[in-house]
């Protein structure tokens, strides 16, 4: 039987645990996660609230460092890697979109969507115009000189996906893409980012529990206090939690 190569592993985690201090007291909120991203993988990590979902995207995107356990990126051993490198890794390989959105409420939106790759050194002209692309097919072409504050909630969502998207990553790590936004504009999000997967092969790594974004994943990732009870790649996944 013909076997298909494997992607290569993206991001890999072994053992992770986290652990914070609150007031004196320790909140565990990663209890042993092992996880492989592979190249090309539309995975949602779900689970209810507080079962550790950000906490295990904000490791995988570079932004915080396990209490222990291990994290390599394509390869590479990230133990004891200083934050510079973590910051470099995270700009020229992972784009996020957060909750939040984050934009630059001073910065237009193709400004915003200009941000990532002006720290990476790519020439004004060609940022604009990738930028300006970008913007266009996501249905911004009209609003790209918008300020944050005059565009939507599911508008300003688009920025945040334009800029996590713009400077070509190998990985975007989304939290929630989704939340706030209505069902419409939801399913839209989900669209483009399962386009951006198939055409372009970005692996996509989100958290959700929204029913209808999980429906869309190729792999889920239930984490239940701090642990992954089920992942539906696995083949003993039906067995597991
Ligand atoms: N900076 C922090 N300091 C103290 N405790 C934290 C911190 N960040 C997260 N926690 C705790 O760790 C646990 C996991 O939180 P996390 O935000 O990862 O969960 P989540 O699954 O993303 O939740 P939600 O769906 O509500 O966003 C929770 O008990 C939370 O209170």
């Amino acid at each position: 039987m013909h076997k298909a190569s494997v992607p290569p592993i993206v991001i890999e985690a072994q053992q992770l645990t986290k652990v914070f201090m609150q007031k004196q007291q320790s909140v565990q909120a990663l209890r042993g996660v092992d996880l492989q991203v592979r190249s090309g993988d539309f995975t949602v990590i779900s689970g209810p609230s507080g079962s550790g979902k950000t906490t295990l995207l904000n490791i995988l995107g570079l932004l915080d460092v396990p209490t222990s356990g291990r994290v390599s990126f394509e390869g590479h051993d990230l133990a004891g890697a200083k934050p510079a490198d973590l910051a470099a890794l995270r700009r020229d390989h992972i784009g996020f979109v957060f909750q939040a959105y984050n934009l630059m409420p001073v910065l237009t939106a193709v400004e915003n969507t200009e941000m990532v790759m002006e720290f990476q050194g790519v020439p004004a002209n060609e940022r604009r115009r990738i930028s300006a692309e970008l913007l266009q097919a996501l249905g911004l072409g009209e609003l790209m000189d918008r300020f944050p504050d005059q565009l939507s909630g599911g508008q300003q969502q688009r920025v945040a996906v334009a800029r996590a998207i713009a400077s070509k990553p190998r990985l975007v790590i989304a939290d929630e893409p989704t939340a706030n936004l209505d069902s419409k504009t939801a399913d839209s999000l989900m669209d483009l980012m399962s386009e951006l997967n198939h055409k372009h092969g970005i692996t996509f790594v989100f958290s959700s529990h929204d029913p209808h974004v999980i429906q869309r994943a190729r792999r889920v990732l239930t984490l239940r206090d701090g642990i992954i009870v089920n992942d539906s790649a696995a083949p003993e996944a039906a067995h597991a939690a």
